[in-house]
This record gives structure tokens, sequence and C-alpha cells, in this order.
């Protein structure tokens, strides 16, 4: 039987005109199962591209998505956007819950699962809650900081319940859960690290990158497996 089919959002170099997604997204899909579909930008990303995929991942990368997405003016420490690329993944993130299809949101695209669903995100750790420490230096393949899971959540029986080892790269988090959102997991300073929809069969976002720690840790694979098992369970 085929791999379930996992899009796989990008990221535009406008300079050079390239596509480019890091090479960890796709190998940890794979790994856990699924074949990665990379998905350029474009209207048909909510509709069309969607439909050919039983699973979504949105990824992360260096650029906030627009405060008026979550009703607030642009405040110091709001880094660049990419409003071209927030347009493609809102729409895919809107047309995947919709579509109850098991969706992945990974460092920003945890970020964007919350503002879809009305929350809002602290638009600078430190300048906005004088919470620093979430920006580890290099190498970011490496634990930074532990989390502690809820009981009883999706990620709890993933990864397990016990404190988990993750890497940090992010400036701003959730600040407040969207509607149905419930969070699985804070950082020991109260930062949400972890967000899912309940009412859905596998609505998931993490603050950290779990692809970079996949190959090592089997505990961050089971993300993984989890998303490949549920786009499994959606074609049956
Ligand atoms: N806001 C983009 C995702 C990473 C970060 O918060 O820095």
């Amino acid at each position: 039987m085929r791999r379930p089919r996992i899009g796989v959002t990008l990221d535009l170099d406008e300079a050079r005109g390239e596509y480019r997604l890091g090479r960890a997204y796709a190998d940890a899909v794979l790994r856990a199962g699924g074949l990665p579909v990379p998905l350029p930008y474009g209207e048909e990303a909510g509709g069309a591209y969607l439909a050919l995929c039983e699973g979504l991942v949105v990824t992360g990368g260096a650029f906030d998505i627009p405060p008026e997405r979550y009703g607030e003016a642009r405040r110091p420490g709001c880094g660049p956007e990419k409003p071209e690329r927030t347009a493609c993944e809102w729409a895919l993130c809107e047309a995947a819950l919709a579509g109850r299809i098991p969706l992945l949101g990974i460092c920003g695209g945890m970020q964007l699962l919350d503002v879809v669903r009305g929350g809002a995100l602290h638009q600078d750790l430190v300048q906005d809650a004088g919470l620093g420490g979430h920006e580890q230096p290099p190498p970011r393949d490496v634990p930074h900081h532990r989390v502690a899971i809820a009981p009883g959540t999706l990620l709890a029986r993933l990864a397990g319940p016990e404190p988990l080892s993750v890497n940090s790269s992010h400036h701003q988090a959730v600040r407040t859960p969207g509607a149905g959102v419930l969070v699985s997991a804070r950082a020991d300073d109260g930062v949400v690290e972890a967000i899912e929809l309940p009412d859905l069969p596998f609505a998931l976002g993490v603050q950290w990158h779990p692809e970079r720690l996949a190959a090592s840790d089997p505990r961050q694979a089971a993300i993984f497996r989890g998303l490949v098992q549920a786009a499994e369970d959606l074609r049956r």
C-alpha cells in the first residue's frame, strides 16, 4: 500500500525565487512512513493541493504572523512578515481543520494553528512578557530545555507523560489559546510549548522543532508517527 501523503509547507526565498524546505522535515515524515508532498504557494493552497494529501505539516520559519491577524497593532519586537506565505498556510490550515485532515504545526506552524482558531501571540517574549531563554544558540538539533506534558492529552499519548527535552528557536509564543485549543505542554517559565484541538482526530502544534530531534529521540519521532498513523486512518 502506498505511503500516506503528507503535505509540507515551504518557505519562499523571494530574492532568489526559490522555495525552500529544511531537509529534516522531509526526513522525519519519510522515517515515520509518510510521503512528504511539498506545497507551493497559490490560490489552490487550501483546495486542490490539500486534496492531494492525507495529512499536513505547517513548518516554521524566521518570520512572524501579521498581528492584524489576531486583531492587534504591531509592537516593537514583532519581526518581519511573509504575508504570501501566511495567506497560503492559513488557507491550508483552515481547510485541514474543516476537513478533519491530520495536522502538525511546528514552531510558527503551531502559532498559526492558534491564531486560525482565534488565539493571540506574544509578539516578542522578551518585550511582551520579560521571558528570555527561548532562542538557543547553535547547534539547534540538540535539546535545550524541558517541557511538562499535560496528562491525558494527545501529546502525552504520543510522547509519553514524562517531561520532554526539546530544542528551542523562537521569540514568539501562544499568549491566548483560541477556541477549543487545549494547552498540552509548557516550559518551566510557563511559556506554551504545545497545543492541540481535542475536537479533531489529530491537530497538534509544538513550539519546538521535533524534526531536528526525531532521528535521535524516539519520543520526538513518535510525534511524526502519530501524524502519519492518523493520515493512514483517514484513508480507511
Ligand atoms: N513567529 C515565527 C516563529 C518563530 C518565532 O517565534 O521566532
